[in-house]
């Protein structure tokens, strides 16, 4: 297997007057043609992390490292555009274009001087466009859209952008419960059949345990926890993270449970007291 993508004692955080530091030294791999999901509970510092190996945020020290050795977070935007794609979690608004005007934003960094779509780059846009099963939202206003739709066309933009590294945040979150399953499901497709390092963010825990290859849990404070999710839920990670109260995650079959105690309780209460 290749990394795609390579944390090299990466520290994330933020400079500013009060510089803060969400994660140190990170070390990690996604794989080319396989779907990494990153989870973490709020606040831990997924989106920091994204934007950071996207060439978006500074990191404090290390590096990001593409599969040809090239750091990303030393690349210059026109370059990184070239080899990164990422979707946001704002839904963005492009004024007036439509969902097909959009998508063909993502060809900009391979365009002339004229800014106009060659063939190859037509081609390109309507095989994102199919790719993300958005071909008959092409021709809709893209404000026009449910953010489920809106969410589907950034993706393919970001297809249509050829990358090598796909790197998406929360891309599920807007998605109903059926298409939450099938966008997964499609990330994972086409990072195998497209050769393509992908890298989503997710709060679905049960779903990406399920649907990713690998797994990289940010957990509070800092630690990462790499893996595939058998190995990653079997040691104990997930629980650490995310149980709390009665809230169980059972790591044989990927679920939460809610622990009612009652196995606790002796099968016939005691009289009341006094
Ligand atoms: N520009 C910034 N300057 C300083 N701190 C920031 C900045 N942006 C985010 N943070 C802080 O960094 C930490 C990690 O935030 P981040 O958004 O990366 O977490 P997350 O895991 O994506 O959270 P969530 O699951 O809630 O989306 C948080 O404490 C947040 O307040």
């Amino acid at each position: 297997m290749t990394a795609g993508l390579t944390l090299a004692g990466l520290t994330i955080g933020y400079r500013g007057r009060r510089p803060v530091t969400i994660a140190s030294d990170l070390t990690a791999e996604a794989q080319v043609g396989r779907l990494t999901t990153l989870i973490g509970p709020n606040g831990a510092g997924k989106s920091t992390l994204l934007r950071t190996v996207c060439g978006l945020e500074r990191p404090l020290s290390g590096s990001a490292l593409l599969a040809d050795g090239t750091d990303v977070t030393r690349m210059r935007p026109a370059r990184l555009a070239r080899r990164i794609a990422t979707v946001g979690t704002q839904i963005v608004d492009p004024g007036r274009l439509t969902a097909r005007e959009v998508v063909e934003l993502g060809r900009t960094p391979y365009l002339g001087a004229t800014g106009r779509l060659g063939a190859h780059d037509r081609l390109r846009v309507d095989w994102a466009l199919e790719a993300v099963r958005a071909a008959a939202l092409a021709d809709r206003p893209f404000h026009d859209l449910s953010d489920g739709e809106a969410q589907r066309v950034l993706a393919a933009r970001a297809l249509a952008q050829d990358p090598e590294l796909l790197v998406l945040d929360e891309p599920t979150s807007h998605l109903d419960a059926p298409s939450r399953v099938e966008f997964l499901d499609l990330l994972s497709t086409l990072a195998r059949e497209q050769r393509l390092t992908v890298l989503v963010s997710s709060h679905e825990l049960e779903l990406a345990m399920r649907l990713s290859d690998a797994i990289w849990l940010l957990a509070p404070g800092g630690v990462m926890h790499t893996g595939t999710p058998l190995d990653v839920a079997s040691s104990g990670a997930v629980s650490a993270a995310f149980d709390r109260g009665r809230l169980r995650f059972d790591p044989d079959r990927f679920v939460f449970e809610v622990k009612d105690g009652s196995s606790q309780r002796p099968a016939v209460e005691p009289p009341p007291a006094g």
